[in-house]
């Protein structure tokens, strides 16, 4: 029987909504004895919990704002929940932010050095690989050029190479077809299944219903942060949809 690759179990995350608060809302807390909280706070994540067993392909589905992004942030260890747990077995990989490790700075090569060693590459893993990972990204003569100068399709190919080069038990892709042109899109998508295919463990963010539903066998439905629904996608789908059309 397949080991669980994420346990997670009573996810909470707590964003302030609002700072600012006028000088007299603020005098007003500070005599009344600085009851209540100046700043607002909203629950993101509440009381979310799942667990994903190793091999399988999981979509968070939810409309904007409903905590996706922020429940793939406490998957990778970007974030930290407020309350719960969250365990994950293997090593995870994948495209949270795009680029989001890269040093403006330094040259899409370096970048790869950079991010391979962040993303837990020893150096011979990166220089094995290196080929490989620059004719994937097709970033070619630009591999010597300071990635601030990277068009976000060039980010993207580079930063989405570099990830599944490291060769991950857990990837998780947040939204990545958003800015790659339409081959590179196709090429990403059959990366990602020859990785499910490979019995990796697969979390998307994605707002495209039908791609979502043709790479993953199951989807979980975030609305307001709560965990509403987890089934097979098709079933998810249908109830997202739903839902949407009663917004
Ligand atoms: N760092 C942050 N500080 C404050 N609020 C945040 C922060 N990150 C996310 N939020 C808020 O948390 C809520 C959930 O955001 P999240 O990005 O997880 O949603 P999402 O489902 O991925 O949305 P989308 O489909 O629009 O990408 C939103 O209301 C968002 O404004």
């Amino acid at each position: 029987m397949a080991a669980d690759a994420i346990v997670a179990t009573g996810l909470r995350k707590r964003f302030v909504l609002r700072h600012t608060r006028s000088l007299k809302e603020a005098f007003v807390w500070f005599v009344r004895g600085r009851r209540g909280e100046l700043v607002q706070k909203f629950n993101a994540l509440d009381d979310v919990g799942f667990t994903v067993r190793t091999g399988e392909t999981v979509a968070l589905l939810g409309l904007n704002g409903s905590g996706k992004s922020t429940l793939l942030k406490l998957i990778s260890g970007v974030l930290q929940p407020d309350a719960g747990v969250i365990r994950t077995r293997g090593h995870l990989a994948g495209l949270i932010e795009v680029g989001a490790g890269f040093h403006h700075d330094l040259s899409g090569r370096e970048n790869v050095y950079l991010n391979g060693a962040i993303l837990g590459m020893s150096q011979q893993d990166i220089e094995e690989r290196f080929d490989s990972i620059i004719e994937f990204a097709e970033i070619g003569e630009f591999i010597d050029t300071e990635v601030k100068f990277y068009s976000s399709g060039m980010y993207l190919r580079l930063a989405f190479s570099i990830a599944v080069h490291t060769d991950p038990d857990i990837f998780l892709v947040d939204e990545i077809l958003a800015v790659g042109d339409e081959p590179f899109q196709r090429k990403c998508l059959a990366k990602i299944r020859e990785l499910a295919d490979a019995g990796k463990t697969l979390i998307v963010v994605s707002h495209d219903l039908d791609l979502v539903s043709s790479v993953c066998e199951r989807g979980i439905l975030l609305e307001n942060g709560r965990l509403v629904k987890d089934g097979d996608v098709a079933s998810v789908v249908a109830e997202l949809r739903q839902r949407a059309s009663d917004h």
